[in-house]
């Protein structure tokens, strides 16, 4: 029998992604999800529960309806430069939204649960490429929370005996492979549909945030990694939960950097096409280089990013901002 997943946040660009993912695969995905950042559409076929994940028994009586035997839980607010100026709904969203969710997943005997952590919780790293059991000291409120959020299941593991994967992405990019869906958050603050946006003409240049970081070129390093190989992921972790594998906390990256200025260049080769860009000061919240040691979800997880070089996630991303871009063929 098909094992039924609730997939909190399903109607957002990575969930969605997941939930396609999971039916290809003979899981059968429930997204639950009150569509204040996501879309419908995103989902095609797959049913959607609409619902706060702060409504704890909305989201009992969701995993009853459904018999669900897992949670992979992405619903959140997730903008770093939003949440230093909107803390407190970033509390409210996110920590709250685990609070709900683990009472319902208590009421309806749920134990296993994959979480969408994030780099963002280890601030500004002593070391890199940063290792899972390096100190996790955010400097954002989005990061606390998500902080908090793991810390939360790991008491309620010791408690009540709930079992998780929390998954540190590093940062999420690219489109479905087969162009059935890009990114769509509304406002967009992210950096690749911005730097395409800038480079088609769909809007003024790109804002580069700080060009006096102590990196090579003077703007910030991220690890991107492609939305693809995040769904991928996430069923592996729901694999090793169903096989009774003890709960993790993995990074999930592709353990190369690229600085904004890389990101420019390569939207530019990509896309044949100029990015203007007009140089800004440091957005407040940012730590200067994230990049992912990949290491431990290899090892634990056999996971690897396939699809995310920078070439690849804009050669996805690039049609959804009004350019040709090229698709993988049959799904
Ligand atoms: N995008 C990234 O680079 C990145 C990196 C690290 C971690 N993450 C995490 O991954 C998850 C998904 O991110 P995304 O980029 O797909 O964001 P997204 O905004 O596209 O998706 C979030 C989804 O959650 C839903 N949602 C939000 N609050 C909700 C609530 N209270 N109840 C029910 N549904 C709610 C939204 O409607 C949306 O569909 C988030 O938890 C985010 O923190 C994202
Ligand atoms: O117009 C822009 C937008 C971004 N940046 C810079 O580009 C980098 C990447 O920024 P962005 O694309 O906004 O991603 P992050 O702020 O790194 O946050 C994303 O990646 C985090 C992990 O690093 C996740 O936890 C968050 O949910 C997700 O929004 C940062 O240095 C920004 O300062 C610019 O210079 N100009």
């Amino acid at each position: 029998m098909r094992s039924t997943v609730l997939v909190t946040g399903g109607a957002g660009f990575i969930g969605s992604q997941a939930c396609r993912l999971l039916a290809e695969q003979g899981w059968s995905p429930v997204a639950f999800d009150n569509l204040s950042t996501g879309h419908r559409d995103a989902l095609g076929e797959i049913p959607l529960v609409r619902g706060d994940v702060r409504d704890a028994p909305a989201v009992a009586a969701a995993l009853d309806r459904y018999d669900a035997s897992a949670i992979i839980h992405f619903a959140a607010k997730a903008y770093v430069g939003e949440s230093v100026v909107q803390p407190a709904d970033y509390w409210d969203n996110n920590v709250g939204g685990m609070i709900g969710l683990l009472a319902g997943a208590r009421a309806a005997g749920v134990t296993r649960i994959v979480f969408s952590s994030t780099c963002a919780t280890y601030g500004v790293p002593g070391r890199l490429p940063i290792r899972e059991n390096d100190l996790q000291r955010p400097i954002n409120p989005y990061g606390h929370t998500k902080l908090a959020c793991e810390q939360m299941l790991r008491d309620h593991e010791v408690a009540y005996g709930t079992r998780h994967v929390a998954l540190r992405y590093f940062n999420a990019a690219g489109a479905d492979p087969w162009g059935r869906m890009g990114e769509r958050h509304e406002p967009e603050t992210h950096l690749i549909p911005l730097a395409l946006r800038a480079a088609s003409g769909q809007s003024g240049p790109l804002r580069i945030f700080g060009t006096d970081y102590d990196t090579p070129d003077g703007t910030c390093i991220r690890d991107y990694i492609h939305v693809h190989d995040l769904a991928r992921a996430h069923l592996l972790a729901l694999r090793h939960l169903e096989e009774e594998g003890e709960s993790l906390a993995l990074n999930l990256g592709s353990g190369r950097g690229s600085s904004v200025r890389d990101i420019v260049a390569a939207v530019e080769t990509v896309t044949g096409r100029a990015v203007p860009v007009i140089e800004e000061a440091r957005r407040p919240g940012d730590p200067p280089v994230l990049t992912a040691d990949p290491t431990r979800a290899a090892e634990s997880l056999g996971f690897r990013a396939e699809m995310s070089d920078l070439a690849t996630i804009l050669r996805h991303a690039a049609p959804w901002f009004g350019h040709e871009g090229r698709h993988e063929q049959a799904a």
